[in-house]
């Protein structure tokens, strides 16, 4: 699958990633209002609300991106029909030839890691047919418990030909309290930047690695180590837009070739429609606005990897 994601990147000149986050407060009040029609239940109510604006988004923005992030938690908040949603975005993001990224953030103890990279990456066998659960292309791993939580994820990766990001440095305000302690006089990071690439070399697709790393774009110096460290991983970029990643702030996390890192905006394309930029566009054309957030963030970071040459 790491081929077909650089390959896309290749296609689209788009080396970004669509975050479907859906909240309530985003999805405009028509499709809220036609989801009442469809069930009693108000959780089966939102996950169809959330599944329609998902589609509206995806159907006016496919054909300019290589891949989407639908992030687990906001699905998940809504019960079962919450996770029913997420399974239908990742389908229906996959029919439009998406690559697509979960945001899952596992990892455990062997066994159970290994059931989660079964149930997100994988196929369960039953009365003799194989059957992918959720079936995204890849998930997103935290790496706290060793080798023992992450290794079974590359197993079904490499299985599967399915990837996998790594959490080393996130985008978050408070991701210095534990990654940036000095092990030894070297930061947590770079000890997990050096272990991702480790992990990689035994994985490896065409030009870069199978197990892919995440760094956030609101620590563009540490970006610039880790892509040093690990010159095989694509690094998936969260921290753009909404958080106040700048294009000009990224150019360190790609390679030379102008690959190796995809950058992740969620809010700031998904509800584009509501922040001043793009309010002419008005609440029932949301997904023009996000099609023009996402042509604007397209050009932004193609226009400062130019301007590094
Ligand atoms: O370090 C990290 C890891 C993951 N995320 C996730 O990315 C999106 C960011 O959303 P925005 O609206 O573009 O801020 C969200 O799903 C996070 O859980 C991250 O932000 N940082």
């Amino acid at each position: 699958m790491i081929n077909q994601l650089v390959k896309k990147i290749k296609e689209t000149k788009a080396p970004i990633v669509v975050g479907l986050d859906p909240m309530i407060s985003f999805i405009p009040k028509h499709i809220l209002e036609e989801a009442k029609e469809v069930s009693e239940d108000p959780l089966e109510q939102i996950a169809h609300g959330i599944y329609e604006y998902n589609k509206g988004i995806v159907d006016r923005v496919w054909d300019l991106i290589p891949a989407v992030k639908p992030q687990i938690a906001m699905y998940e908040q809504f019960g079962v029909p919450g996770l029913v949603a997420f399974k239908k975005t990742v389908d229906y993001c996959k029919k439009k030839g998406l690559v697509v990224i979960g945001d899952i953030k596992r990892g455990d103890i062997g066994s159970t890691s290994a059931a989660y990279a079964v149930g997100h990456l994988g196929k369960i066998e039953w009365n003799g047919k194989k059957i992918a659960p959720f079936d995204e292309d890849f998930a997103t791993v935290n790496p706290y418990l060793g080798s023992d939580g992450i290794n079974p994820f590359i197993d079904i990766c490499k299985e599967e030909k399915k990837g996998i990001f790594v959490l080393v440095k996130t985008s978050n305000p408070s991701s210095g309290e534990f990654q940036d302690q000095l092990i030894d006089g070297k930061p947590l990071y770079e000890l997990v930047g050096e272990k991702v690439a480790e992990w990689g070399d035994g994985a490896m697709g065409d030009d870069y690695s199978y197990v892919g790393a995440v760094v956030g774009a609101t620590y563009p110096e540490m970006g610039k180590v880790l892509r040093k460290i690990m010159p095989k991983t694509y690094i998936l970029v969260p921290g753009y837009g909404a958080q106040g990643g700048k294009g000009k702030d990224l150019v360190h996390f790609f390679n030379e070739d102008g690959l190796g890192a995809i950058v992740n905006s969620s809010r700031g394309i998904i509800a584009a429609y509501q922040q001043d930029a793009y309010k002419q566009f008005g609440e029932k054309n949301y997904a023009e606005a996000s099609r023009a957030a996402v042509e604007d963030m397209i050009l932004d970071i193609n226009q400062a990897l130019e301007g590094r040459n």
